[in-house]
Order: C-alpha cells, then structure tokens, then sequence
C-alpha cells in the first residue's frame, strides 16, 4: 500500500504538487492519470524518495522509503528506462543491482526470462530499442519480488505488441494481490488497463475513482436514429416523453433510453427506421473535455481538445471528495 498524505512539493513559485492525499491498494492496477505536467512523474520521486516534499509524507507500508531496509524488496519502480547503464549488458545491469541489494543470482535470470529478454541479455543496453529498454527497466522493477510496483508512462513509445504485453503482465501482477501504481497522460490505455484511477490537473487531486464509476458517470450513452419520416419520428418521441436532440444529417439522438424501448415506439406507430443503434462517447473525450482546464501546456492555434475546450465541465465538479 502506497498512502499520502497532504503531499506537496514547490519549486520555486512553482507548486508542482499540491497536497495530495490518496492510498494505492493492494490487489488492484490503480491508474494515475493527468495531463502533461500535472505533477505524476513528481510524485513517484517523491514516493521513491528521489525528491523531498516541501510538506505532507507519502509512506510505503506504513513507513517511509528512507526508512525501508533493502527497498528493492519493498518496492519496484520503473520510472526512466534509460536509467540504465549503457555500456553494460542487459544481465549486468541486473546482477550489478542485485548484488546492491542481496538479492540471489538466479533471480537475474529469471526476471530476464519473464520479460522476454533472455536471448539478448548478454547485449550492451545501449544498443537496445525503446521497447527493449522499457522490458529491462521493468525486469530491474520485478528483481526484489516486490509486493509493490510503481511504472511511470510504461506505454510510451511502445508498439502495439509491447503495449499489450506490459498491459498484461500489470494485470496479472495485480491479482497477484499485488500494489500496481501506473501513471499515464492517456485515458484510452487506462480504460484498458486499471482497475481504480488517480487523477490530478495541475498538483491537485481532480477525482479518486474506480474505473467502472468513471465510465458510468463520463462516458454519455445514447441512441441514435435516422428515419425517412423524421417529422412523425420526432413527435412521436416527443409524445413518449423522450428529448430528441438532431445531430444533422437527419439523425436525432436520444439520452437515457435503450435501442428496445425507441424500436418498439416506433413500430407502435409505423414508423420507417433506418438507423436505431445503441452509442457511447468516448472515454479519451470525456477526460479531455474534463481535464482542460488543468491542460498546462496548450498547442498554439490548435484546438487540441477536438471542440470540448475549456467551456467543459471541470474535474472534480463530477466527483465527491475531489
Ligand atoms: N526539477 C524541477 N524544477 C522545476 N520545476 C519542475 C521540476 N520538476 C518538475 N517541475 C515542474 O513541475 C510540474 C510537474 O511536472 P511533472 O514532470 O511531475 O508532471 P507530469 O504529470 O509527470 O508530466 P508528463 O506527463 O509530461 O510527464 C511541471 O510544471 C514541471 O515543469
């Protein structure tokens, strides 16, 4: 378990974290998600003890990483892939970290083996791809057995391959029972990987969640329908009770009813469909529009939040205790 506490750290005038407090559990991938610049990548450090806090305290297991004896054991964390020293080959890198922390031999090979990297593991890290370099950033996680792992932005880079690999193994480690801690800036990968999200804009918490309350509250489900008698069609959702909003090219849609109940109403009254299908927004739609006042780095002259902008609800507006 990964606890924090009115977490907060300043540089300069700028407050990069902004007393955040939240507990990762055990059991579960948590997602960790923000913006570019939110403030996730300091906040690993700070777990880590890579960085101090300017105030609050963030406690591994109840105590703090400084106070964790061999804290490969306690904790595994894969937070810059090239990390690793170039010049060494990918088993050395391993047995050099393990050797740091008492940590047995074989155990190098057997991380090596479970992240695929077995037939390359006598090859300088420096000649490796992205791809290879996040798998051995992710065997130098798993080298202590960890009951806690913490990955920043793991995807990034990767192909399609890779990224249903580590999607994967996150998973499979989680019901392990173990603590997954992942951040990203990307709401399609989460919606795919984590089970309880994280997320912050600007330092501060915006909603503490589990992924299936996220998507009920944000993702908008309706119908949609597209009939040659459009004007019947309307008056006789109107005289149902049901709002029917048009979305041009003659398709109206219809909130908070199902395909059934708009099929039926319309055979009720002989009317001609020739759409009825069953919608849903998209999740990566949904957390722009949400996060977009908590964007810090904007493109120039590009709306980059595809029409939602800052005219969208705000996080955090959505959840209780955010
Ligand atoms: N060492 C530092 N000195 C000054 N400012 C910093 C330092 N490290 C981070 N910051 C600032 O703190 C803020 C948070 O940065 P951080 O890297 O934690 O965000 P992030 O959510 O991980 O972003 P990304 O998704 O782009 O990796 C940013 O505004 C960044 O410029």
């Amino acid at each position: 378990m990964i606890e924090l506490e009115g977490l907060t750290k300043r540089y300069g005038q700028k407050t990069a974290v902004d007393h955040l407090t939240f507990t990762v559990r055990p059991g579960v991938v948590t997602g960790f998600l923000g913006p570019n610049g939110a403030g996730k990548s300091t906040t690993m450090r700070m777990v880590l003890g890579l960085d101090n806090p300017t105030s609050g305290t963030v406690r591994i297991d109840g105590r703090h990483y400084r106070e964790l004896q061999e804290p490969l054991k306690y904790i595994g964390a894969l937070l810059d892939a090239k990390a690793m020293h170039g010049g060494r080959s990918a088993y050395n890198n391993l047995l050099c970290l393990a050797q740091a922390n008492r940590i047995p031999r074989r155990r190098v090979d057997e991380v090596l083996d479970l992240v695929g990297l077995t037939p390359v593991a006598k090859k300088k890290s420096k000649g490796f791809s992205l791809g290879m370099g996040q798998r051995l950033g992710i065997a130098s996680a798993l080298l202590g057995d960890p009951e806690i792992l913490m990955f920043d932005e793991p995807v990034n880079g990767l192909d399609p391959e890779g990224i249903h690999w580590i999607r994967n193994l996150m998973k499979a480690l989680a019901a392990e029972g173990r603590t997954i801690f992942v951040s990203s800036h990307l709401m399609s990968e989460m919606a795919l990987t984590a089970d309880h999200l994280i997320v912050i804009g600007q330092g501060k918490l915006l909603a503490d969640t589990s992924m299936a309350d996220f998507i009920q509250q944000n993702s908008r489900s309706y119908v949609r329908l597209r009939s040659p008698q459009q004007e019947r069609l309307r008056d006789a959702l109107h005289a149902g009770g049901f709002v029917a909003v048009e979305a041009g090219g003659g398709v109206l849609e219809v909130d908070g009813t199902t395909t059934e109940t708009l099929g039926e109403l319309a055979a009720a009254h002989q009317i001609v469909l020739h759409e009825l299908s069953s919608q849903r927004a998209s999740l990566e739609e949904a957390f722009m529009q949400m996060t977009a006042g908590a964007v810090e780095y904007h493109a120039h002259g590009t709306d980059v939040h595809g029409g939602g902008g800052a005219a969208g609800p705000r996080w955090g507006e959505t959840f209780e205790g955010a």
